[in-house]
């Protein structure tokens, strides 16, 4: 078997191997006009990430950084057998569900005075603290409880053997280089390795690695130690809404037979052939979404608040499907359990 293929590489080649998985160029050009008109605004600019989500830190400093870290470490799976029966977490007045339903359980976490930023305390925190710190307002609790306090201990050791405690330092070590703290966060964190294998190649999707250099990018503003030269490297992160937003929009295309089996609710295995074909061909609509919108700026000669990448498209799609999530009812996302999106 040759050597591990890069998460662009990986979704090149699914991509031109997928049998029930399809990227509509008419959908990506359509796309690319859609966020063409977003081009100069707040949201496809690195600060969107503070101004328009106010449960991530303000801050730029290394308690933020560490936030960003525990988040990102159980950034996954929080989707629901059936979507009116699902974990919510109110907090300040507000209910949240989904991923935002984690970030609102840490920062209540914090505000009752557990530290469950700090390595020092999730390297050794019990599973009923557990339970109590992501408990939900119904009775749906969040999906892989034991799996996350499993993940919290074994990354908390990790950091403290390996980084003193503190993500900063795993950032410091990466010389401002994405790539190289993509590399340093899945050789040295376990629940990070998103790599499977398609038509005999070893391919990765890193997706939580990606979005934790990115939100790293984002919680420092791409300033200082956040200043990643090669920050348009990171390709958008392949979970289970993108998909879900691109086939909407439009984008991308299933065949009968798997878009049958996914509004029947049927679960997808990790690694599956279907389950590799639809996040592959995600985020290389992503890219190519990217590239297009790339040359309608080019020729349209749009002012842009700086450098557009695959991470603010990301965001913004994201974004886009939690908006219009009444809207996309119709349209099914995949359902697979793992720690890994
Ligand atoms: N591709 C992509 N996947 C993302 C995110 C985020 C959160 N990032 C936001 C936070 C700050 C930034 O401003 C971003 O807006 C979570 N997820 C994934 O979605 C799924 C949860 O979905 P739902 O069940 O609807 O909450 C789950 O797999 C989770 O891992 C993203 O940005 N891109």
């Amino acid at each position: 078997m040759d050597g591990l293929l890069t998460p662009r590489e990986s979704a090149k080649f699914v991509a031109e191997n997928s049998r029930d998985v399809f990227i509509d160029g008419g959908g990506v050009q359509r796309v690319a006009e859609l966020l063409l008109a977003k081009a100069a605004g707040p949201e496809l600019r690195v600060g969107g990430w503070k101004t328009l989500h106010e449960l991530n830190p303000r801050a730029a400093d290394e308690a933020a950084v560490n936030w960003v870290f525990v988040i990102d470490t159980l950034n996954f799976s929080f989707w629901s057998e059936r979507d009116e029966h699902k974990c919510l977490v109110g907090y300040r007045g507000k209910t949240y569900s989904g991923y935002w339903s984690l970030c609102a359980a840490v920062n209540r976490a914090l505000d009752e005075g557990i530290p469950i930023t700090s390595a020092s305390y999730y390297a050794t925190v019990t599973q009923d603290q557990v339970r109590h710190i992501f408990r939900s307002d119904t009775d749906v609790p969040m999906p892989l409880i034991e799996e996350r306090h499993r993940i919290l201990n074994e990354t908390g050791k990790i950091l403290l053997e390996k980084f003193e405690g503190s993500f900063l330092n795993c950032v410091q070590k990466s010389d401002k280089s994405a790539q190289k703290l993509l590399h340093l966060v899945v050789e040295s964190f376990p629940s990070y390795r998103d790599v499977t294998q398609f038509e005999g190649k070893i391919i990765s999707f890193y997706k939580r690695a990606q979005i934790l250099v990115a939100d790293t990018w984002s919680v420092l503003e791409g300033k200082g130690d956040g200043c990643f030269k090669d920050i348009s490297s990171i390709t958008m992160f392949a979970d289970y809404r993108l998909p879900q937003v691109l086939v909407y929009l439009g984008a991308l295309k299933y065949s009968d037979e798997l878009l049958e089996k996914l509004l029947r609710g049927e679960m997808l295995s990790y690694g599956s052939r279907q389950e590799v074909e639809i996040r592959g061909c995600s985020l290389w609509c992503v890219e190519l979404i990217r590239d297009c919108l790339l040359e309608l700026l080019e020729k349209k000669g749009e002012k842009t608040g700086g450098e557009i990448n695959s991470i603010l498209l990301d965001y913004y799609l994201w974004d886009y499907a939690r908006d219009h999530r009444e809207d996309m009812k119709g349209i099914p996302f995949h359902r697979t359990r793992c720690i890994y999106y």
